[in-house]
């Protein structure tokens, strides 16, 4: 499935600025300007990213990201319905097998955006042809006129929309080629227009758009400390079986004895996936995996490394390390350690630097002296979000 994103960035911001020298979306926050934040949080969840706004400024400002995904940016138009048109028209010129099978729509001025809202809007996409964040309105709502209330109006069953708004491709350059000199505030409403169904996921009071001068306060405090230090711990055994080849830490070593266990048995990689669900505070690889399931008889532990990887990146984290200490008499890990550290890096697609192999012996005693088993413990130190 490929995943485009637009990116609007074409607005004057008349409510941030009433001599709108430099549109709110190009203003530095935090050592780098609104839209860039945007940007790069979104990097690491789709294909491609068209910018849509002044071409000069966006790639001054984008360059530093140094990513083939971020397509040449296009100008936008007088709304920000013709901004997201402009952009669709311009996915649409791609070759079609480069086409995007969704699309993603985000504000250039909300710069705060969670990995866990987008794939909670690209989840949805599976079951509905559109899907959008929002949060339940939670005050009371006053109509007004001149300083005066109106009336109060009943906030039963009212949502505030944010984006990223998630679309099927096809239908959303259709539909939105048909409303063409409408000026829907957002996406969504031209879908609701003809009747297609646009799901609610939940949003995040943190996914501020920049609109009002005290935004801006807001969203540096939220955003210049966002990232925690976590630590994980694995530990894991498994007992020698004949018959069975050895798999380490993903990769394969030559014994006259494999290790037993309901999957491939690959303890480096079962105590390094406990570590990293640990860091997480997502259980264990039994309950991702269970061993009761009989679709993981034989697995291929690789799979799991790959799975809790991709848990970190979900939840926008980084792994800061691994140290990894296999313990057993035999095989001997030395000339092994390299292939083990770039396996698991690979598999987990974070720098080698990062990953520790190491091996001991426990000096002939207990049962990794008696050459029954191996054992295996692994430490991780990640970034979460706060
Ligand atoms: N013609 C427009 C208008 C808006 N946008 C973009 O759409 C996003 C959300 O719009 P909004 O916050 O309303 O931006 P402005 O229109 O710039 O703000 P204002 O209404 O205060 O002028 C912003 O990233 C903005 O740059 C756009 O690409 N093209
Ligand atoms: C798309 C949007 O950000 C969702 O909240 C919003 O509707 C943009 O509207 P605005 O009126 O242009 O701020």
């Amino acid at each position: 499935m490929r995943i485009a994103l637009i990116i609007p960035a074409a607005g004057v911001g008349k409510r941030f600025s009433k001599d709108g020298v430099v549109p709110k979306q190009y203003i530095q926050l935090l050592g780098h300007p609104v839209i860039y934040h945007a940007v790069k949080a979104f990097l690491p969840h789709v294909d491609y990213i068209q910018p849509v706004g002044d071409p000069d400024t966006l790639n001054f400002i984008l360059l530093p990201l140094d990513s083939k995904k971020i397509l040449s940016p296009i100008h936008g138009g007088k709304e920000r319905q013709d901004s997201v048109r402009a952009g669709l028209e311009a996915l649409s010129s791609l070759p079609e097998d480069q086409q995007p099978d969704i699309v993603l729509v985000h504000d250039g001025a909300r710069p705060n955006i969670s990995a866990e809202i987008i794939h909670r809007v690209v989840d949805a996409l599976k079951d509905y042809p559109a899907a959008i964040p929002a949060i339940p309105v939670a005050e009371t709502l006053k109509r007004n006129k001149d300083n005066i209330i109106e009336e109060t109006v009943s906030r039963d069953g009212l949502f505030r929309a944010q984006t990223p708004q998630g679309f099927h491709f096809k239908p959303f350059l259709e539909v939105h080629r048909k409303a063409a000199g409408s000026s829907a505030t957002d996406d969504a409403a031209l879908f609701e227009d003809v009747g297609l169904k646009v799901a609610l996921v939940q949003g995040d009071e943190n996914n501020i758009k920049l609109t009002y001068q005290e935004d801006l306060k807001r969203l540096e405090c939220l955003m210049s400390n966002v990232m925690l230090p976590r630590i994980g711990s694995g530990f894991d055994v498994h007992a020698f079986e004949k018959d069975r080849p050895l798999y380490l830490c993903g990769i394969e070593v030559p014994h006259e004895l494999g290790l037993a266990g309901h999957s491939d048995a690959d303890v480096g990689l079962h105590a390094l996936c406990d570590a990293i669900y640990g860091a997480l505070a997502e259980g264990d690889i039994g309950a991702h995996f269970p061993p009761s399931d009989n679709q993981w008889k034989n697995a291929d532990s690789k799979q799991f490394l790959i799975h809790a990887g991709e848990r970190v990146r979900r939840r926008g984290g980084k792994i800061i390390n691994i140290d990894l200490t296999l313990i057993c008499e035999r095989p001997k890990m030395r000339p092994h350690i390299e292939q083990m550290r770039e396996k698991i890096a690979g598999l987990l697609q974070i720098d080698v630097a990062r990953v520790s192999v190491k091996a001991t012996t426990t000096e002939k005693l207990g049962f990794t002296g008696r050459e029954e088993g191996i054992a295996c413990q692994a430490m991780t130190s990640i970034l979460l979000p706060e």
